[in-house]
């Protein structure tokens, strides 16, 4: 992605950066991404809010996602994370959760955030065994997604592979708050790498 960073109207803007909390549904998305928010001091948006009514409708009948279902939301998320960069705000940095289970998915999101002119743009893909996620799911109170849609999840997933330089794989099997300082450690390394060559 380039360093460079320009509004429309070709103005300099300072260097602003987007990290996706990704992985399968219970694997710590949504608590990893808004403690990263509160300690980067970047704003956090939740994916979930971005699906079509029909996709929640959906997951909460326990049916998968196909991916002309997802195509609509990584639309949402795409317009989000591009208005977002347009803004001449103080903070302009984002955190969002989406899954991104394949590779596929993740290009899109690439490619909508290279053309938002993000100067960072990382993937955290929060990884565990099937059976733990499933686990977590069925302890978790509240959620429109249902522990049967982890199955599915773990049937499509391409986890990243080695040439995704942008991709950083956490095991999420350790305690949430251990997951959430191992994260925290990485991001911090990586956006004090990203200063040094600015
Ligand atoms: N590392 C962890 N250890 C134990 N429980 C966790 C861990 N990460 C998340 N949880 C719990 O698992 C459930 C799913 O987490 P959540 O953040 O909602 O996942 P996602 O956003 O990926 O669906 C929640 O009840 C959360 O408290
Ligand atoms: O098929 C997908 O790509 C996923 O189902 C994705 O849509 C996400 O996992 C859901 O939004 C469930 O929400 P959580 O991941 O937050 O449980």
């Amino acid at each position: 992605m380039s360093s460079l960073n320009g509004s429309d109207q070709g103005s300099v803007k300072e260097p602003s950066w987007i990290l996706f909390v990704s992985g399968p549904t219970g694997s710590g998305k949504s608590s990893v991404a808004k403690f990263l928010a509160s300690k980067l001091g970047a704003h956090f948006l939740e994916g979930d809010d971005l699906h079509p009514k029909a996709n929640i409708d959906k997951m909460h009948r326990g049916e998968p996602l196909t991916d002309a279902d997802r195509q609509g939301w990584f639309e949402a998320i795409d317009e989000q994370a591009s208005a977002y960069n347009r803004q001449q705000s103080q903070h302009h940095h984002l955190i969002i959760t989406c899954s991104a289970l394949k590779r596929a998915h993740r290009d899109i999101l690439r490619e909508g955030c290279d053309r938002a002119w993000y100067s960072l743009m990382h993937f955290f893909f929060l990884d565990a065994p099937e059976s733990l996620l499933r686990q977590r799911t069925e302890a978790r109170q509240n959620h429109f997604a249902k522990s049967n849609l982890v199955h599915s999840q773990f049937e499509v997933l391409e986890r990243p592979r080695i040439d995704e330089y942008d991709a950083t794989i956490i095991s999420v099997v350790p305690p949430l708050d251990e997951v959430q300082a191992e994260t925290l450690k990485v991001a911090t390394q990586l956006l004090s790498n990203e200063r040094a060559y600015k």
